[in-house]
């Protein structure tokens, strides 16, 4: 058998990397078939632990930041929470500075059987961040981080990656990654436009590819709701286990090919997280997802409200109880279910059940979108006609805007607000947290049954306040809300700006290019986004001024997730 020397015990010969990594598989984790993929905010501890009770072989942490999991004893401590059961684990790390992930991994060793690192992360959190599935191109990178780690650990280095849309380029992918020290790759047979409603199906036959051209394990991620996907995807691609995520959530018990009521693990998994405490925000996480066509139902509407609000793991219990008392008698078949939801579609079986959540295609989401434009358009242009509601003006800088219906949010002073913002602070107005109901010691926002800020000489929420700082041009100091004090500095900034003449002609050019997209959310390049955010203080900088400030700079317009811009 070929050996090489161990670089951290010299004289001492060691397997080559693809060799240790089959032996890894095999004896360290126990040649695992079902692993638990890492997910944020959803993999702790308490969920690891019933998913290990219901079949699944190896479980991963979230992904964890590895530049604050050294620097932040906190975080570390409330991120690494482990027990003796919870073996094999794997501990995922973000990173894109092998010094700092090797830092962190060290740390993370003594507890865990393996470090990953997120190659696969497509979000624009990542992207901002430069980690995960962004790292894909950067293979002089990725090498220095895989070696750095397979040279320096005790424990391997395993590595999470989304495909390419070509075969030969993600398998050479894959080969460089087994090349610099990877023991066990995971891939996730989707690109990484591949997010969102726009998910898809995962290609099977990406990861059969690269499971036919390395030699260390590899495990399939995507396309799993079942056990019988598990089967067919193990058949398919030849691959050593296979990685749930979603599947998983929406029911634990998938790796045992069971499809149990909800109340069943959701009471077993609030044992669980009582032992083994986490933030209440993964508990109501999970339990809306086991529970998730049962609270679409118009009848339980006030139980999803109580689940919403619930506070502690007695109300979610409560909670799960009323839920379990109103279903038993079906599942026990003393009463005789119809069958029929009223929620619009079809499922596999009664809505108690832990099922997969199937998501509408690509296509289909895109012809809605289409659909939904085109209403829109039809709704625009009868109001246009009969002069009612919204209807399009064109504002001082001459970008073409929706006339706003009086009363609405957008009736003040919404020229300076973006869509999202917009959007944003609609829903909070019609939406303000309606079962609150006081506690003690705590006085009530004036507008909402919220919380007042403490420190709020308006006497509000934080939301109602902002609101009402948009509309009245105001600031809070209480709130730390400085919308006046930002649109007088912009302006300020605007003024100085049009008393310079240079290169007008140029600017002038430029700014229409922006304007002629309307009062749309203009996605810019994320560098020059970043140096704009740095150079003029982001709050404070517009479309407008920024493409002034900037007339040299052809920027690009990108059709992604990146920094927005508000106008
Ligand atoms: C709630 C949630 C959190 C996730 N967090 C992570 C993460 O921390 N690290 C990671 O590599 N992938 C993460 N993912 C992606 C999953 O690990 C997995 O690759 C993806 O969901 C596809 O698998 P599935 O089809 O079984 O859901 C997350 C997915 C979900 C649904």
């Amino acid at each position: 058998m070929f050996e090489m020397l161990n670089a951290k015990q010299p004289g001492v010969f060691v397997l080559p990397s693809c060799e240790m990594g089959m032996q890894f598989w095999k004896e360290a984790l126990g040649s695992p078939c079902y692993l638990v993929a890492p997910m944020v905010d959803a993999s702790e501890l308490a969920w690891r632990l019933l998913s290990r009770r219901h079949g699944a072989h190896v479980c991963y942490t979230p992904m964890l930041h590895s530049s604050v999991f050294i620097r932040d004893p906190k975080y570390r401590k409330e991120a690494l929470v482990s027990c003796v059961e919870d073996r094999p684990l794997i501990v995922q790390f973000c990173a894109n500075d092998a010094r700092v992930l090797l830092e962190a991994a060290l740390l993370a060793e003594p507890h865990c059987d393996a470090i990953d690192i997120n190659l696969g992360c497509p979000q624009a959190i990542a992207r901002r961040g430069h980690y995960g599935a962004f790292l894909q191109d950067d293979w002089p990178l990725l090498t220095d981080m895989v070696s750095t780690l397979h040279q320096a650990l005790s424990v391997p280095v395993t590595c999470k990656i989304r495909v390419y849309e070509d075969i030969e380029h993600t398998v050479a992918y894959a080969r460089m990654l087994e090349a610099a020290g990877c023991q066990m790759l995971t891939v996730h047979g989707r690109t990484k436009e591949q997010k969102g409603p726009l998910t898809g199906l995962a290609s099977w036959e990406h990861i059969k590819a690269i499971r036919e051209s390395v030699s260390i394990p590899v495990i399939a991620n995507g396309n799993i709701q079942c056990l019988e996907d598990v089967k067919r995807c193990l058949a398919e691609t030849g691959v050593q286990g296979v990685m749930s995520a979603e599947g998983n959530l929406y029911n634990p018990s998938i790796f045992e090919g069971h499809n149990p009521p909800a109340w069943e693990v959701a009471l077993e998994y609030l044992d669980l997280a009582e032992k083994y405490p986490c933030p209440t925000s993964y508990v109501r996480g999970h339990l809306f997802k086991l529970f998730q066509h049962c609270l679409c139902l118009p009848e339980n509407f006030e139980l999803r409200a109580e689940l919403a609000t619930g506070s502690d793991l007695s109300d979610f219990r409560s909670t799960v109880l009323q839920l379990r008392d109103c279903y038993l008698p079906y599942h026990e078949g003393t009463k005789t279910w119809t069958g029929d939801t009223g929620i619009g579609y079809n499922l596999i079986h009664p809505p108690w059940i832990c099922q997969p959540y199937v998501r509408i295609t690509p296509e289909e989401h895109l012809k809605k979108l289409v659909e939904k434009q085109n209403r829109n358009a039809d709704v625009n242009q009868f109001e246009e006609e009969s002069g009612s509601g919204e209807a399009e003006k064109e504002n001082q800088d001459g970008i073409t805007m929706k006339r706003p219906r009086e009363g609405s949010v957008e009736s003040t002073d919404s020229k300076n607000m973006s869509k999202r913002k917009m959007k944003k602070l609609r829903k909070l107005q019609h939406n303000p947290n309606k079962n609150f109901h006081g506690r003690r010691g705590v006085d009530k926002c004036v507008d909402c049954p919220n919380p007042v800020g403490s420190k709020c000489d308006l006497r509000l929420c934080k939301a109602c306040c902002r609101i009402k700082c948009y509309l009245e041009n105001r600031d809070c100091a209480g709130h730390r809300i400085l919308i006046k004090t930002r649109r007088e500095k912009a302006c300020e900034q605007r003024k100085a700006e049009s008393q310079s003449d240079i290169t007008r002609g140029h600017q002038t050019v430029q700014c229409e290019h922006i304007a002629n997209k309307g009062n749309q959310n203009i996605r810019l390049d994320k560098t020059k986004w970043e140096h704009a955010v740095q150079a003029e203080h982001a709050s404070a900088v517009s479309q407008e001024q920024y493409c002034q400030l900037h007339t040299e700079q052809k920027m690009t317009i990108e059709n992604d997730d990146v920094p927005i811009l508000n106008v």
